[in-house]
């Protein structure tokens, strides 16, 4: 038996202590047999010779008899040589000196983080929406209802499509806010019959539809509201009065209400001055947060010039050529706008601050949709013959292929009442 094992020759040790110990010092040694060969291989020693130390307990007594052999280097089993693993450099804390009097914290650096910026993005979207609340700008649009309202001027309204989408986009775009710091003055300009009034008519029944107040709107006529032989003062003051009530009214709804003046080139200049001096900015805000519509035949010898000479650029909206003349129709109407814009500026400042929008003239097949609308509006059958037969009798203008009606559709709503008195009438 090995020396450096205990004895279990023991009278005191019993027969169930003595098995597992034996068997412990068994698995010892047979642990210690494994060393030894471990150690004897090639390669197993990397320092090139001192073998390990075996551990206590474990004979090494062979393995020195082994070792005191001489041994031969060769370059067998280098490439088996086991690799160091890097040891982990274990970083030390380093110590801090902070002058005595100031606070004691480490600096920071700056860094923007992804949350600090998601939270940043949300805080601009949550203002976004919160401005947008106060403004209402989508309610207002539907308070509105302007797709009703384009529709209806679509529908309603022939040969005027420019004029339309004019009136449209400023509509738009002032009732997008609730708050103005000026008003919205449409002027509607063209030569007779054209459909300045009509446009005029649709757009008041429109609003007082959408407002539902009556009030709120103001159709006011020259002719009618101030007639020849009355003092021009008290229509001043009367229409001032007008005026004043109307928007004091929707100011207190929270409204935007439509003033609506009919022929305006009968307007008296006392007239024109009072309704400059209301719109003006240092007056109350009530009289900002309107929309006024001037109607006007001035500058109508203008439209009917600058349609006639522009006649020949004038082709089927469907023709190849469209969009480049639709672009060089849009350069033209500016210049007219503009050309109007300096005539009527001339004829009172009120015009400097309007968005102009001049009235084109009709064509013989507006006329005839002028008639038809008419004759299904009186209770006739709007039959397509008749309406080109009463649109026979009107007089145009004849150039470049085109006739332009001279006097629009004026004459429509007198001579469809003459259908009404032959024998004979085609009703429903
Ligand atoms: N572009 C148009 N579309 C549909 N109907 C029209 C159009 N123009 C005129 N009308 C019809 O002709 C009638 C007379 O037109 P309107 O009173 O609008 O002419 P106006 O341009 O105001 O002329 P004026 O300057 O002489 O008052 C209208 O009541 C309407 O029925």
């Amino acid at each position: 038996m090995d020396r450096s094992q205990p004895s279990l020759e023991s009278p005191t040790l019993g027969p169930c202590v003595i098995a597992p110990v034996r068997a412990v010092l068994r698995l010892r040694r047979r642990v210690c047999v494994l060393r030894k060969r471990r150690l004897l291989q090639p390669g197993a020693e990397p320092d090139g010779g001192t073998p390990r130390a075996l551990r206590p307990g474990c004979s090494s007594g062979t393995l020195r008899a082994d070792l005191d052999q001489p041994r031969f280097f060769t370059f067998d089993g280098l490439t088996e040589l086991p690799s160091r693993t890097p040891r982990k450099k274990r970083r030390r804390s380093r110590v801090v000196l902070y002058p005595e009097t100031s606070r004691k914290y480490r600096p920071r650096t700056e860094r923007q983080s992804r949350a600090q910026r998601c939270l940043l993005l949300l805080v601009a979207i949550v203002g976004f929406q919160v401005l947008n609340a106060i403004e209402n700008l989508d309610d207002n649009v539907q308070r509105y209802d302007l797709d009703g309202l384009e529709k209806a001027l679509q529908r309603a309204v022939f040969g005027q499509p420019a004029a339309v989408g004019r009136i449209m986009a400023l509509l738009r775009d002032y009732l997008a806010t609730h708050v103005h710091s000026r008003p919205l003055l449409l002027a509607l300009h063209g030569p007779s019959g054209v459909g300045k009034s009509h446009v005029g008519r649709l757009l008041a029944r429109h609003f007082r539809a959408v407002l539902e107040d009556s009030a709120l709107v103001l159709q006011y006529h020259a002719r009618h509201h101030c007639p020849e032989p009355r003092a021009v003062q008290d229509c001043r003051k009367e229409l001032a009065q007008h005026v004043t009530d109307v928007v004091a009214q929707a100011e207190a709804k929270e409204k935007t209400p439509l003033l609506v003046l009919d022929e305006a080139e009968l307007l008296h200049p006392a007239l024109l001055d009072e309704l400059h001096g209301l719109l003006q900015p240092q007056r109350s805000h009530h009289f900002h947060n309107a929309v006024y519509i001037l109607l006007s035949s001035t500058g109508g010898v203008e439209i009917t010039r600058f349609v006639l000479q522009n006649a020949s650029r004038t082709l089927p909206p469907h023709s190849s050529s469209a969009y480049s003349i639709q672009a060089e129709e849009s350069q033209a109407e500016e210049e007219l706008r503009t050309s109007l814009r300096e005539l009527l500026a001339g004829e009172h400042p009120l015009w400097r601050t309007a968005a102009i929008v001049p009235f084109l003239l009709l064509d013989k097949r507006d006329v005839v949709n002028c008639f038809r609308e008419e004759m299904a509006g009186e209770g006739f059958f709007p039959e397509q013959a008749l309406a080109e037969r009463l649109a026979e009798q009107l007089s145009y203008h004849h150039v470049a292929g085109h006739e332009f009606a001279i006097t629009g559709c004026k004459q429509v709503v007198a001579k469809v009442n003459l259908l009404q008195h032959r024998p004979g009438r085609t009703g429903h």
